[in-house]
């Protein structure tokens, strides 16, 4: 779309109508959890392929309207505005068709029941998935037990939890006879489409007593659940980037989203109802993502999470100030050295993925808030820090850096640094404060036996106290 003078930035709103406005492409893609990363992410490289005409979105929220409330006077469309150390680059991305809120729960039953509809991407944060640490569905959780009495009763009843809303639509594909489908989680998880395809599993066979006969046998033969690792950092919208989305474009727009530059994707699946060619806007298609997750996951994400909380307790509000921090970026440097001897790559790889996270991190126009990153410490850390405290005590060393990295969280969760906010709080919290054995309760509650290794609580103990 090309732009106008920003003289109009008042009156003009994006909307296909506009001369240049992408059209709609037909909806074949479903997605649930319209955040600012899916629109930074999957719907850019939707947008970027070569068979782009071929394929839209349509896009659900997660759990508030708000997301569909603003994009739907804008026909879906929206201000990509990608931060470059030097300045912005915008562009209006079209891949997204229609918006709904999750409540709109008729509608996406309508959309699985379609042939056409080949895949349905999710980004509803770590948290949505309710599989536990054990790998099994979180069947305590009381909003899954109230969507599995709802489900028992009634395939097509409302639904709000990310297992019974994927349950919900591949039934009534199933009553449709639309044939296979692939569901592809894009959330910061390991064996991301592993854990998605337990969640719906173990759901569809707690239904399968009731009004299910055979959904979770059909479940199993036809849906593929791909894996991916994502990445692209996406921080939230702020006032200043509606400003500088209208000053690009010359358009209003209630809801850009700022990125940055760098973008990678890697998935792995069978796609059996089709897909985009993602590969054509430089998306990775292997046979096995997990090597690049668990780089990304303990490089990037680990690294993210150590300054969210340590970096934090130094005054620091956003990553790039904290790696401007020669203190925080040595706390990172050391952390790295630990995580990568436990990395299956090459070393030289393994030097300039670092060098480029350096980058990345160091860009001080993209503004990303530690407090973000903070958020879900409970589900993140495990998956993020614990890997190299293992590896690293296995191989009978101390990893001081990774163990800095839960001390911090420690102080986090005593309420110093950025704000708690985990749907694990309570717990964590209790064990964070409770007195002389704190710091083993907080391993236990990391990972079920962590404190069984003294020396690893004697580690952490010391690293809580530097930090003091
Ligand atoms: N932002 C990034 O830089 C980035 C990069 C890579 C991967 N991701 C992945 O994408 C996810 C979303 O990031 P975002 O920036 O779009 O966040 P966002 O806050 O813009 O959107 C998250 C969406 O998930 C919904 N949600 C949150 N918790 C939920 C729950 N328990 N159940 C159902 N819905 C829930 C929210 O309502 C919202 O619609 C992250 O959690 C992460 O796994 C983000
Ligand atoms: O999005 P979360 O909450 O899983 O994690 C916060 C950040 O670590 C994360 O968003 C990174 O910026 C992202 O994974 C980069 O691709």
């Amino acid at each position: 779309m090309t732009t106008t003078t920003a003289e109009t930035t008042a009156r003009t709103r994006l909307a296909r109508s506009l001369p240049d406005a992408p059209p709609a492409p037909p909806v074949r893609l479903v997605h649930l959890g319209l955040g600012n990363f899916f629109r930074a992410h999957q719907a850019w490289y939707t947008a970027h392929a070569s068979d782009a005409p071929d394929w839209g979105y349509a896009a659900f929220t997660g759990r508030r309207p708000d997301a569909a409330d603003v994009l739907a006077p804008q026909d879906g469309l929206y201000t990509l505005l990608v931060r470059h150390p030097d300045g912005d680059a915008a562009e209006v991305v079209g891949s997204v068709a229609q918006v709904h809120a999750a409540s709109e729960h008729a509608t996406y039953l309508e959309l699985l029941r379609r042939p056409e509809v080949a895949v349905v991407t999710t980004t509803l944060t770590e948290s949505a998935y309710l599989v536990r640490a054990d790998g099994h569905l979180a069947v305590d959780d009381d909003a899954l037990a109230a969507d599995l009495a709802a489900l028992r009763a009634d395939l097509t009843a409302p639904v709000s939890t990310l297992p019974a809303r994927l349950l919900a639509g591949l039934a009534a594909r199933r009553a449709a006879g639309a044939g296979p489908v692939t569901v592809l989680p894009c959330d910061n998880l390991p064996h991301n489409g592993t854990v998605a395809r337990t969640g719906v599993l173990e759901l569809a066979a707690l239904v399968d007593s009731s009004a299910g006969a055979g959904l979770a046998a059909w479940v199993h033969e036809h849906v593929d659940f791909a894996s991916s690792m994502v990445d692209r950092i996406t921080p939230a919208t702020t006032d200043d980037d509606v400003r500088a989305a209208a000053e690009a474009t010359g358009l209003a727009d209630a809801a850009p989203v700022p990125t940055e530059p760098f973008t990678e994707w890697v998935l792995a699946g069978a796609f059996p109802a089709g897909r985009p060619a993602w590969e054509s806007a430089g998306a990775l298609v292997v046979d096995d993502a997990r090597p690049y997750e668990q780089r990304k996951l303990w490089l990037l994400n680990g690294s993210h999470s150590l300054l969210a909380y340590g970096a934090s307790l130094r005054g620091r509000t956003t990553v790039a100030e904290a790696i401007a921090d020669p203190v925080c970026r040595g706390w990172v440097e050391e952390y790295w050295d630990e995580a990568c001897r436990h990395l299956p790559m090459p070393a030289e790889e393994l030097t300039t993925y670092r060098s480029a996270l350096l980058d990345r991190y160091s860009n001080p126009r993209v503004r990303h808030l530690l407090a973000q990153i903070a958020s879900g410490g409970s589900l993140k850390l495990p998956v993020r820090i614990v890997p190299t405290l293992l590896a690293e005590r296995a191989a009978g060393r101390s990893p001081v850096g990774a163990a800095r990295a839960v001390a911090a969280w420690v102080w986090h969760l005593r309420g110093r640094g950025t704000p708690v906010e985990d749907p694990g709080a309570e717990a964590a919290q209790a064990a964070a404060r409770s007195g002389d054995g704190s710091v083993a309760a907080v391993l236990e509650l990391l990972r079920t036996g962590l404190t069984d290794d003294d020396e690893l609580v004697r580690l952490v103990a010391e690293q809580v106290d530097a930090l003091a």
